[in-house]
């Protein structure tokens, strides 16, 4: 049987079936848990041709460096290669090229020991719907070998909330209660990195909001947690530190915050007390959009004061009835790096 979560619906030709170890991770030479809980270089990864679908280069090279302790996300759009990377990590996919360490452990040298350093949260909800959490969590920890009193059901059942749920049929949860269900699959041979691919996908606000205080949770107890969204203020709001991944390749990687900051825009919307046909001559040296009485203009915040703003505003004779101004956020930057088309080898 196979081991660990199965998440591609087209399967590569030789996924690494093995069953993981379940030694605890090792540490640094040292004895110190290494700086990076993954990383990667030169990744690459070909699927063959297969009918008449044609090669596809999926990742490009990818260098990755993620921090052991961070909340770190991979965001991208539709077929950008987060999953093939994930499924890579996973021992499900077999790279082309390059190398990848989990924990400190290059996946070609000891696959199983990198297996064991990770556990992932499939996007899709594959569970029996027969069996009860604590029977779903105990069937994993035999799979990953992990001795009975060396278990942690109980323990794992109460850290995603689903103690008094423990003897009910998968069945009758709730969709939110699988998917943490799925994180504590995910848990049992107590892996120091967690890979969590599209944790909320359609999971209503509430629930978001819960399921990201587990993340949180998880994390502050030691868990470098790496997770996928097409949420970016899912993101913005969870990750220490993003990649942004488009067609094969990382288009930009770095802090949240400093991420943030390199849009250096912002856009102060103005409503003023007069229609207007056309854009003040004053405001010559932004752009701006205008709708009616209302001027959109955007400006470099680094290099521009927004008085000069509004004294430009001033300057065309107009008053300011309504006043208001928003920040760039990550949807601006995503799609700023995103709609950039494939270049060469796109397959
Ligand atoms: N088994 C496969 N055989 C051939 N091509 C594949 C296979 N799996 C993925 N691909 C292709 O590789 C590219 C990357 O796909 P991947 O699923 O990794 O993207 P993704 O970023 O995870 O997308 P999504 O957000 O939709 O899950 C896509 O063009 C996809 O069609």
């Amino acid at each position: 049987m196979f081991p660990g979560p199965v998440i591609m619906d087209r399967p590569d030709p030789m996924p690494d079936t093995r069953a993981p170890d379940t030694q605890p991770a090792p540490s640094a030479p040292n004895g110190s848990p290494p700086e990076l809980a993954i990383e990667l270089r030169g990744l690459t990864k070909t699927y063959k041709a297969s009918g008449k679908a044609p090669a596809k280069l999926a990742l490009k090279g990818i260098d990755l460096a993620i921090p052991r302790g961070s909340v770190y996300g991979l965001l991208g759009p539709n077929g950008a290669g987060k999953s093939t990377m994930i499924n890579i990590l996973a021992g499900l996919v077999t790279k082309s090229g390059g190398t990848a360490k989990i924990w400190g452990i290059d996946i070609d040298q000891d696959p199983r020991a990198a297996r064991a350093a990770i556990g992932v949260v499939p996007q899709e909800l594959n569970m029996d719907p027969f069996f009860t959490p604590r029977e779903l969590l105990d069937l994993q920890a035999g799979l990953y070998g992990v001795p009975k009193r060396e278990r942690q059901t109980d323990r794992l059942l109460e850290a995603v909330g689903l103690k008094d749920k423990a003897n009910a049929y998968a069945r009758t949860l709730s969709g939110g209660m699988r998917r943490r269900l799925m994180v504590a699959k995910a848990m049992v041979h107590t892996p120091p990195v967690l890979v969590l691919d599209e944790p909320t996908a359609g999971v209503d606000v509430e629930l978001r909001q819960s399921l990201w205080a587990h993340v949180r949770e998880l994390n502050r107890a030691g868990t470098t947690v790496v997770l996928t969204t097409h949420y970016l203020e899912e993101a913005q709001e969870l990750c220490d530190s993003i990649a942004i991944i488009n067609h094969g390749q990382v288009v930009a990687c770095d802090s949240t915050d400093r991420l943030l900051r390199t849009l250096d825009r912002k856009d102060l919307v103005a409503v003023v007390d007069q229609d207007l046909t056309e854009v003040p001559s004053t405001l010559a040296g932004f752009e701006v959009t205008l709708k009616g009485r209302q001027l959109t203009v955007q400006y470099p915040p680094s290099r521009v004061k927004v008085g000069e703003v509004l004294n430009a505003i001033a300057a065309a004779g107009l008053t300011i009835v309504d006043l208001s101004t928003k920040e760039s956020d990550l949807e601006d930057i995503f799609l700023q790096l995103t709609r950039a088309p494939a270049g060469n080898g796109a397959g």
